[in-house]
């Protein structure tokens, strides 16, 4: 059996950095598992672990500006139409790997996850090809410090899910940047686990209540709006985040395991059903 995570989420959430640990997490576990650079705008040396693939091999965000004269964000377009039309490459480049775990690094474009048909066909060939695929999708945790910031980047995983049909996990990154309160309210910067808490399994209240630090907006269109996302995630309560802090083994652990527990790894060895998160597990994050 062939498996497949792609690391999937919004620019600098933490992708790459995330690959690397996974990757290195996986082999200490004596896994063997290879990364894969599906972001053409990848810089040289970004890597560890050299690339079992790299879609630079293919093209690169750098070779197209400087030959096609295109700007970065056409010139990744460019990029990704190229490798839709060229998914043979990819294909046989992923034939060579049996009975593996492939950690897919893709680009942070938002565009990707919310309408370009890329990844979609890409998952398309993925289950053709018989790897069994699911998605992380990382946002990193400075989207708590605002909560209309936050409900963009929910909604944007929202949108990223329905756009694939596979198996899923969200993860909230940087989890070591949260400073936190043992109780009581937020402070100095500081935030209570309860607050924490809200986030992670996303309170649709938290757009509703006005005890806020930040000034309620006074337009009521503005209000109107924030009473349907809040009624769409009351209805839809698909998101909620598992917290990773890279600086704790046993954050990276978890997730590791829930992200097993999704794509049912190894399901002939009995996968094991993730422990439950309480908010005993912040404990250790100051
Ligand atoms: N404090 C902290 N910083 C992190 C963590 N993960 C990544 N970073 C930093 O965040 C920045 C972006 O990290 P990347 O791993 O390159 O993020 P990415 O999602 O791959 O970015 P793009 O590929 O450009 O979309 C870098 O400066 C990292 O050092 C983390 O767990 N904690
Ligand atoms: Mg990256």
């Amino acid at each position: 059996m062939r498996y497949a995570v792609l690391v999937t989420g919004p620019a600098g959430a933490g992708k790459s950095t995330f690959s690397t640990s996974f990757m290195t997490h996986l082999r200490m576990s004596k896994r063997s598992a290879h990364i894969v650079n599906l972001d053409p705008a990848a810089t040289g040396d970004a890597f560890e672990y050299e690339p079992a693939i790299d879609i630079r091999d293919l093209v690169s965000l750098e070779d197209v500006m400087q030959e096609m004269g295109y700007g970065p964000n056409g010139g990744l377009v460019y990029c990704f139409e190229y490798l839709l039309q060229n998914m043979d490459w990819l294909e046989e480049e992923l034939g060579g790997f049996d009975d593996d775990y492939l950690i897919i690094d893709c680009p942070g474009q938002i565009e990707l996850y919310t309408h370009h048909p890329f990844l979609p066909t890409l998952v398309r060939n993925l289950s053709r090809m018989g790897i069994r695929t699911c998605a992380a999708y990382l946002l990193e945790s400075q989207f708590m410090e605002d909560r209309y910031k936050f409900f963009s980047g929910v909604l944007s995983a929202m949108s990223a899910m329905v756009n694939l049909e596979i198996p899923w996990i969200n993860i909230m990154s940087k989890m070591d940047l949260v400073t936190t309160n043992a109780d009581g309210p937020a402070r100095n910067g500081r935030r209570a686990r309860k607050d924490i808490a809200r986030y992670l399994d996303p309170d649709p209240m938290l757009l509703a209540s006005s005890h806020s630090r930040e000034p309620a907006p006074s337009n009521p269109r503005f209000h109107a709006l924030n009473q349907a996302i809040v009624q769409l995630i009351e209805d839809h309560p698909l998101v909620s985040f598992l917290p990773l802090d890279l600086t704790s083994t046993d954050s990276l652990e978890t997730v590791v395991s829930h992200i097993d527990f999704t794509m049912q790894y190894g399901e002939d060895e009995e996968p094991k059903e993730p422990h439950d998160l309480d908010e005993g597990d912040f404990a250790d994050m100051e």
